[in-house]
């Protein structure tokens, strides 16, 4: 195995299979009705259920006619695909730690087994404040800082266009969850206003060891939605509810949607956040950009009340504060913990 850090090898039951199912992928849903003018209702009721299906059975779809004008995508994927080109030392200049957790970064972990990738980390609202620590009772705040790289040229404008549009992409597909919720379209728009979200430049690197490593180890998605663009190499898998890892198929300029921990807790369920990882090769590098669209730090994050309005439908989960869960699970990602980190399951009630 020569020179690989024995950090990266995945445990034997969660390497991934080199040949795995690309059939029957996750759903595909045409964003069109919401650009028609006028308004088509049917159009939008089917697009509401649509939507409300593929997060009931999957938890995951992919948009196409989005309304995020390629341009955008085409930027942001040229200034990652340079920054990362520099040598790690360059890269080491913006890199992040645990005071700020913005910046580059090469050794996380997911599950204590290290993911073979680098990232970027940016966020763009000003400011991004979360807690200091994940402690009860503490309630002091820190702001989030991005350290913007001198290389390349336009790297912070390519990153903050793109992120401004996706945004505006990520609070319309909220909408259309909550419509298919049966609730108001903005049920949830209130918890964003002082947001926490951000996004994330991952690169891939080609990897000798892609049956024993994993770009990012299986894991759920924190936060409410992740809207992430992938290239054309292909590589994220999705656990189907059947237990069969799945890939997602690169779709040209097409963003992928998935359910994180959030709305499982606000839908009482009836919408799961799904496990996925990422799977590398050793011919082709790699990159994506996640936008992790996540509420205020201060946001007690428990089922909409009109979701559990009778003792058939009781609350599965006790309220807990998103700044103090996020914050707990990220200290995984610097160090090897003994324990497996928090999950929303810990705040399961037991009715
Ligand atoms: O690179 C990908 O396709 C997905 C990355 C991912 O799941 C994550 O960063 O949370
Ligand atoms: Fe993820």
């Amino acid at each position: 195995m020569g020179e690989i850090d024995p950090s990266f090898i995945q445990s034997t039951e969660h390497r991934p299979k080199l040949a795995s199912t690309e059939a029957e992928g996750i759903p595909l849903i045409d964003l069109s009705p919401l650009h028609n003018s006028p308004p088509d209702s049917t159009a939008m009721e089917n697009l509401v259920a649509e939507i409300g299906n593929a997060c009931k059975d999957w938890g995951f779809f992919q948009v196409i006619n989005h309304g995020v004008s390629v341009n955008y995508r085409q930027a942001i994927e040229s200034v990652s695909r340079e920054f990362f080109k520099q040598s790690i030392e360059e890269k080491s200049k913006v890199k992040r730690d645990e005071l700020n957790p913005m910046g580059y970064y090469d050794g996380e972990h997911t599950k204590n087994v290290r993911d073979w990738k680098e990232v970027f980390d940016f966020v763009m609202q000003v400011p991004t404040l979360i807690p200091a620590s994940h402690e009860d009772g503490d309630e002091e705040v820190i702001m989030l800082l991005t350290q913007w790289p001198q290389y390349p040229p336009k790297f912070r404008e390519a990153c903050e266009e793109y992120t401004r549009e996706t945004e505006k992409l990520s609070h319309k597909l909220l909408e259309l969850i909550s419509l298919s919720l049966g609730l108001p379209a903005n049920r949830f728009s209130g918890f964003f206003k002082d947001q926490t979200s951000f996004t994330r430049l991952n690169y891939y690197p080609r990897c000798p060891i892609p049956d024993l490593a994993l770009g990012v180890g299986r894991h759920k998605d924190a936060g409410a939605l992740t809207v992430l663009a992938q290239d054309d190499v292909g590589g994220l898998e999705v656990k189907r509810k059947d237990g069969e890892w799945v890939r997602v198929k690169p779709t040209p300029d097409a963003y992928i949607v998935n359910v994180g921990d959030l709305i499982q807790v606000w839908s009482n369920d009836k919408y799961e956040s799904v496990e996925h990882r990422v799977m590398v090769n050793s011919e082709r590098e790699r990159f994506s950009i996640p936008f992790f669209f996540n509420p205020a730090h201060y946001t007690m994050v428990e089922p909409v009340a009109e979701l559990v309005v009778n003792e058939q439908n009781p609350a599965k989960y006790r309220a807990f504060n998103w700044g103090k869960f996020v914050s707990a699970r990220a200290l995984s990602n610097f160090k090897k913990l003994d324990v497996e980190n928090l999950q929303v399951y810990h705040f399961k009630t037991s009715g």
